[in-house]
């Protein structure tokens, strides 16, 4: 059976009667099958499963997409407990922000400038801020994300590392739709024209990898990567990057697989995606 609860004390009261490990997937709702298989891994892992669905206010800029952020908690609660969850957290905004919003925030280091935080300013400051009131608030043993917000994974990692969180964080690759495009909850915002052009991002990412695995260089991944999103093109497409780095992000070359990164406006929705690609060469960021 699937518990729902609404306040950190209930919350905590649930909690306490888990004797097993605990593993956590945080959503902001509108699931979808990329987060039914968050919540399977996680439901593998550990003997108790406790879901949050929050749209943290935090994570948004002010002229970012908050208030139309879809928010369907019935469908939400039907897949959790389809995939067999203990308990759902789905706090209000002053549940978890009860003075207001927090002025003491999760600082995420010059990374959280980058990429995503590049085009977010103070994304990546509310996400680690979310997530590290939500593993105090859970105290899980596990917590699960997708690696289809690559740099968010990388960065509630490091998290963990550089503060000492005792609780392990667990990638799970990205679910795709048939034609490549990442699910995403954002995707339900698409036009069938715009639902279209959004295959240019999975597109450019495979032409890259494949340009990798035949040999090419860095240059050469990123250009084939770059040519087919040109051609993919409509006009209601918009590349933010394309870029490619090692797979802990960091700027300097490294052995190993690379991850070849694209976000990109379709129409006044933003959309990102990822990919591992094998080079022959290390990669190195400034190539982008
Ligand atoms: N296609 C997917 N495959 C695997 N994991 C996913 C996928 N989509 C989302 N996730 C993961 O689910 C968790 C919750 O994500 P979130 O609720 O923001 O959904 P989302 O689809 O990423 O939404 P958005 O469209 O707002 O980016 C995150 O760890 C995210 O990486
Ligand atoms: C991790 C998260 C739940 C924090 O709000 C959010 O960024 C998400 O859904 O990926
Ligand atoms: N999917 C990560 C959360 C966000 O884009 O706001």
């Amino acid at each position: 059976m699937t518990a729902v609860v609404h306040t950190r004390a209930d919350l905590a009261e649930a909690r306490a009667a888990m004797p097993g490990a605990v593993a956590v997937v945080m959503t902001m709702g509108a699931l979808h099958s990329g987060h039914e298989a968050l919540l399977r891994a996680a439901r593998q892992r550990a003997a108790h499963l406790v879901v949050t669905i929050f749209v943290n206010p935090l994570q948004f800029g002010p002229n970012e997409d908050f208030d139309r952020y879809p928010r369907t908690l019935e469908a939400d609660l039907e897949i959790c407990r389809r995939a067999g969850a203990d308990l759902v957290f789905a706090p209000d905004r002053d549940e978890m922000y009860p003075r207001s919003e927090p002025t003491v925030r999760v600082d995420p280091g010059p990374l959280g400038e980058d990429l995503e935080g590049g085009t977010r300013p103070g994304f990546f400051r509310g996400v680690l801020t979310v997530v590290l009131k939500l593993l105090n608030l859970v105290q899980p043993r596990y917590a699960f994300f997708g690696e289809k917000d690559y740099q968010q994974l990388i960065m509630v990692r490091r998290m963990v590392r550089d503060l000492d969180l005792p609780v392990e964080i667990v990638g799970v690759p990205t679910v795709r739709e048939p034609d490549g495009l990442a699910l995403s909850s954002r995707n339900r915002y698409l036009s069938p024209t715009e639902r279209a052009a959004a295959r240019a991002l999975s597109a450019a990412l495979r032409a890259g990898a494949s340009a990798a695995a035949s040999g090419a260089d860095a240059a050469g991944t990123l250009a084939a990567a770059h040519k087919v999103f040109a051609d993919a093109a409509t006009s209601q497409t918009r590349l933010d990057y394309l870029a490619l780095t090692d797979p802990d992000l960091e700027p300097g070359p490294q052995a190993g697989p690379a991850r070849l990164l694209v976000a990109a406006w379709i129409g006044r929705t933003r959309l990102i995606d990822n990919l591992p690609v094998h080079l022959a060469k290390p990669a190195r960021r400034g190539l982008v």
